[in-house]
Formats: structure tokens, sequence, C-alpha cells
């Protein structure tokens, strides 16, 4: 039986995996493990197909890359180069959105729960679009916007109503969902009245997200029916201008063999084209349409590096592998019970022999778990495993848990490597240099990373 992939690794003339024309044991060997390795061209590429898709619409129209997934200096730079905008929920996000040269007039501020000082950095420096996801935060937004005397363009989230997504924790159109703010009582059309009758706040459009790992287009297209149904309601009824559509992000990655998501080109030209008939059919014309894209560009672009350590046989048979890292830098099989694809790095394609082994982590819980079964050819301690698809949400909800430090990010074009992001070290994550220094007052301090 061969080895099945989501999709194909490359291999080098050794017969090593190959990440970004390096050596996956090269890469293992020179920074260390576990490490989370990401080919700028992969993200390169789906970034220009965001592009070049939302090009061919009749409105046309803007990604914004989720910074959620996965937002870090070598990241937020290829965005700025690509000319996409981001997706941003927090200060930070913004920051370094703004510090890579993002435009702006090109960043999306979201959030359930925006702080007083994030609504004013907006304002202050001119966020394209902030989406209300409440009357509540509409009426903080305008008090900001009027504080500063500066307009600020507002998307309003509206819950549309739709279940997609692969966890219920990655539902979020569905009424009972905390985002949006509901359309059947009528408070989103009230929302629509008082954007519309504030001197600060301007309306651009409305915003749709309804979840996170999805595999199918139909709940896309019933979003982008209610959401566009919406825009044109509100246009007939109060007059209100609609600009700009944004149907969030949510488009699957491949984590294991089987998993197909529709194409980048497929989900743009869907939902562009009912939003567009939707529109044509009340006599108005397309409006540019937006997607909110994270784990779709950047989830397949990323691969982690671990080093095999004790290979345990079970009462049962069963083998446990364990590597040197775990939930602790991919929390998504603990919570979600997401599924992965392990490959060995000297030996990607190699054939699987004997019974699938279960590849755990080293830190002290039982769900620790990377891979509940994987076809391995058979391995040995101290060989370097590569878990494929953890470009997205896997740094960025990484954890420090049993005091292990996040590792580093090593960005790979063209067989050349790059250290993004360096390995923690446990001074800075338990202390201030204040306290250090009170814990030892004498002798160097020595690094544990
Ligand atoms: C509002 C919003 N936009 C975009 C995204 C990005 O989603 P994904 O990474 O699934 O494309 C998310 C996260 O699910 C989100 O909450
Ligand atoms: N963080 C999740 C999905 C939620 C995305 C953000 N709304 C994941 O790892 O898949």
């Amino acid at each position: 039986m061969e080895l099945e992939l989501p999709f194909d690794v490359d291999v080098n003339r050794d017969g090593h995996l190959s990440l970004g024309g390096c050596d996956a044991l090269e890469l293992a060997e020179r920074w260390g493990t576990p490490l989370y390795v990401v080919d700028e061209q992969a993200v390169r590429q789906r970034c220009r197909r965001y592009r070049r898709a939302l090009e061919a619409l009749p409105g046309g129209g803007l990604a914004v890359y989720a910074a959620k997934a996965f937002w870090v200096g070598g990241m937020a730079r290829i965005v700025a180069e690509e000319g996409l905008g981001a997706d941003v929920s927090s200060e930070t996000e913004v920051h370094l959105a703004l510090a890579a040269g993002i435009p702006p007039e090109r960043l999306v501020l979201h959030g359930n729960n925006k702080s007083p000082s994030e609504m004013e950095l907006a304002v202050r420096v001119g966020v394209g679009r902030v989406v209300a996801d409440s009357l509540w935060e509409l009426e903080r937004l305008g008090e900001a916007a009027a504080r500063a005397g500066r307009p600020l363009g507002v998307l309003l989230r509206i819950q549309p109503g739709v279940r997609a997504g692969f966890h219920d924790a990655m539902q979020t159109g569905h009424e009972s969902s905390k985002f949006g703010i509901p359309v059947e009582d009528g408070q989103a059309r009230q929302a629509v009245v008082r954007v519309m009758g504030h001197p600060y706040l301007e309306l651009r459009g409305y915003h749709v997200h309804i979840g996170s790992q999805i595999l199918e287009l139909e709940p896309y297209r019933q979003a982008a029916r209610v959401v566009a149904g919406f825009a044109v309601q509100m246009a007939r009824e109060l007059g209100a201008p609609c600009a700009e559509i944004d149907m969030g992000g949510g488009l699957g990655a491949r984590y294991v063999a089987g998993d197909r998501p529709p194409s980048i080109e497929a989900l743009v030209e869907t939902v562009g084209r009912v939003v567009a008939d939707v529109f044509a059919s009340a006599g108005l014309a397309a409006p540019a349409l937006l997607v909110e894209p994270g784990r779709s560009i950047v989830a397949e672009a990323g691969t982690t590096l671990y080093r095999v350590g004790a290979i345990k046989r079970l009462a049962s048979g069963q083998v446990v592998v364990a590597v040197d890292g775990g939930m602790s830098d991919n929390p998504r099989v603990a919570l979600y019970g997401a599924r992965y694809t392990a490959v060995l790095a000297r030996d990607p394609r190699g054939r699987p022999e004997g019974r699938p082994v279960r590849i755990v982590g080293r830190l002290c819980e039982s769900g620790d778990v990377l891979i509940e079964a994987a076809p391995l050819p058979s391995l040995a301690s101290g060989d370097v495993l590569a878990v494929l698809t953890t470009g997205a949400y896997h740094l960025a909800m990484a954890s420090n848990y049993n005091g292990l430090p996040r590792p580093a990010v090593v960005g790979v074009s063209e067989g050349r490597a790059r250290l993004w992001v360096r390995r923690e070290r446990w001074e800075e994550m338990t202390a201030t240099d204040e306290v250090l220094a009170r814990l030892a007052p004498t002798g160097p301090r020595t690094s544990g990373a």
C-alpha cells in the first residue's frame, strides 16, 4: 500500500522531503525542532489566485488575508507585496500590518468586543473598514469617530442563518452564534438606519463569515443570497448604499487524503455570481466583493518538523511514537479532533510498514495526540517527522504548556531558508529581566531554547 497524501510533496535527489527547495533534514538540524516551516512561494501563489479571481468579477474586489491564521513579520511582508489587505482583530495585528506596509485603507478590523483603544486606533490610522458586530459597538464606533472628527468606514456583520464549518466551534453564521447582528428581529435594519444617520460613520456594505474549514460551496451560495438580499432590501427601503459585500473566509484546506475543498477560483466565481445576480435583479450594479481567507492561503504552505524520541509498544501491540512537540504547538487535534498527515522526512513517499503508529506529543496530557493512526515506513528514534498542513492556526494558537518555548518559524523559498521568528527563550516566557536578575543575581544566564 502506498502512503496516501493529501497533496504531492517534493522529494530531492537524496530522497528527502524538500520544502521550498530546502532539505527538511537540514532545516531540522540547523534550526532545531519542533520547527514551523513556511513555503513562501506556496503562500504567494494562493494570494495571486485570489487577486486574479477577484479582479475578473464585474464589481472587482479585494482579498484581505485573515491575520489570525498566522501573523508574523515574514508573512505580513508577503501579504503587503502581493497587494492583499488584512483582516485584523487586535492592536498587535494592526501594528504589524502597518509596519509591513499594508495601506490602512486595506485593513478590515474585526472583533465582537473591540476595546476602546482599538476603536480609537482604527479611527486614528484610517482603517478602511471596521466590521461592526453589534448595535452597542456601533454606538461606540460613532463616538470614537466623532471625537476625532474623522469619517470611519463601516461594514455591518449580519447573521445569515447558515451553518457551515468542520466543527461546532468553527460555525459562526447561525442565529445562536456570538457573532453578527441578528436580521430577523430588525436589529440589522436598525443598524443601517443608525450608520446612515451618523455624521462620521460611512456605510460601505455588509459582512458575513459562516465558518471555517468549509469543504463545499452550497453554504456560501446560501449566505451570499442572504447578505446580498439584505443589501438590496436596505437599498430599496432606506436608500442605503452598498459598495461592498464581504463574504468572510472559511475555505477549507487539505489535511488528509480525501479532503477536497473547492478551488479558490470556484469560491470567488460562485459567490461573485450570486451577489451580482441578486443586485442585477434589483437593477443595481454589482458591488465589490471582499473575502477574508486565512487557512486557504497559509495552511498547506506550512509544515511542522519534529524529532522522534521515545518509541514504545503497548500491551495491545499498538506502537506509540513520541515527538518533541505536541499540543503546545498544535492544539487543533485536542480542540477540534482535527486530522493530519505525517511523512518521514528522509523518505516521504516511503511504503508504510506494519500497523499504523500513534504519534503523540511530549506534554503531560493524555489527549496530547497528533495523529491517532499514521501509516509510516518503519522509523527510529532520532528520525525527523514532518506533519503537513500546519501553516494556519498553529503558531497562532500555540502555548507554553509544560514550559515549552514556542517553536521557531523558518520561511523557505527557492532553496533558501530565513529565520522569521526565533524560538522563544525560557526567560521571556517566565519573567521580566528585573525579576530574573533577582532570581539569579550572579553568574551568566543560560538560554533553555
Ligand atoms: C471574521 C473572520 N474572517 C475570516 C476568518 C478566516 O477564516 P479561514 O481561516 O477559515 O479562512 C475568520 C476565522 O474563521 C473569521 O472569524
Ligand atoms: N482556530 C480554528 C478555526 C477558527 C478560525 C477563526 N474564526 C482552527 O484552528 O481551525
